[in-house]
């Protein structure tokens, strides 16, 4: 943090979105950016390097959920792990995978054959999320489909992402360690501060750590997720925490 303080024009702040900016809700198209983050990273972006809001959601899902990303002073949102890049209004990504449709089309019968017609099944285009957050059994369903969709996964090569209540089927070959390593070295980053809340965001605090920067870890803390907070430098209290602490540099870096 100290390094931040003293050269932000140097910094990159990466964070995830869901559960890091937005609230966790039941339904994955309800969530929305907290109010105040927009206004917060602006005033940040405006002083450091880069805002990055590294992601499992497409980079224009981002954007739909969070009104106000758009005018963060050179923003650019990594979605779908880094394989697509969001910057000044723009999209670039690599052709969709064939795996994913295939895989979507045998959800519906594997699921009924476990019966768990309770579960939920999000199309992110680019990769496919089961979501056990509204059935009668969360935890007891993501635990029952966790092998059966890691064979799936497989059998379409893809590979099974494990979240807060989900299991993504998604492409390989990229991850949020990779996607904020290659963008620390592209914007040559003195220093960098990650802030993530789930399981996928390991790989970035693992980047953060090997990338040889002065760097920071924080966890946007919550019941679900005990070992990102047993990772991080600092724990803050979900996203309510996260605009806290994001305000509080935004504000020591415009003095600095
Ligand atoms: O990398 P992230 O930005 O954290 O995205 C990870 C997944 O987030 C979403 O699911 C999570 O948030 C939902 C809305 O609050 C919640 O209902 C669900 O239980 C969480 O797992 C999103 O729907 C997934 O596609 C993202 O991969």
């Amino acid at each position: 943090m100290e390094a931040i303080l003293k050269d932000p024009g140097g910094a990159v702040i990466g964070l995830d979105f869901d559960g890091t900016l937005a609230p966790i809700v039941p339904d994955p198209a309800s969530a929305r950016i907290h109010p105040e983050a927009p206004g917060v990273l602006a005033e940040l972006g405006a002083h450091v390097a880069a805002v990055a809001i590294v992601t499992g959601r497409p980079a224009a899902t981002v954007l739909e959920l969070g009104p106000g990303l758009a005018d963060v002073p050179g923003l650019v949102v990594l979605g779908h792990y880094g394989f697509e890049r969001w910057e000044g209004g723009r999209i670039s990504a690599p052709p969709p995978p064939a795996g994913v449709p295939r895989a979507e089309a045998e959800l519906p019968l594997l699921l009924s054959s476990l019966g768990l017609s309770d579960v939920t099944i999000e199309d992110k285009g680019r990769a496919v999320a089961v979501h056990t957050r509204r059935a009668a059994d969360p935890e007891g369903a993501l635990a029952a489909l966790r092998e059966p969709l890691a064979r799936l996964a497989a059998e379409h090569d893809l590979v099974l992402e494990p979240g807060r209540m989900v299991l993504e089927l998604r492409p390989p070959g990229m991850d949020k360690g990779q996607a904020l390593g290659l963008f620390l070295a592209e914007r040559a980053a003195r220093s960098v501060m990650f802030v993530g809340d789930d399981l996928g965001d390991l790989a970035a605090f693992d980047a953060v750590a090997g990338s040889g920067l002065p760097g920071v870890t924080v966890c946007s803390g919550s019941a679900e997720v005990a070992l990102l907070a047993e990772r991080a430098d600092i724990v803050v209290d979900g996203p309510e925490g996260v605009v806290a602490l994001i305000s509080e540099l935004a504000s020591a870096v415009s003095r600095s």
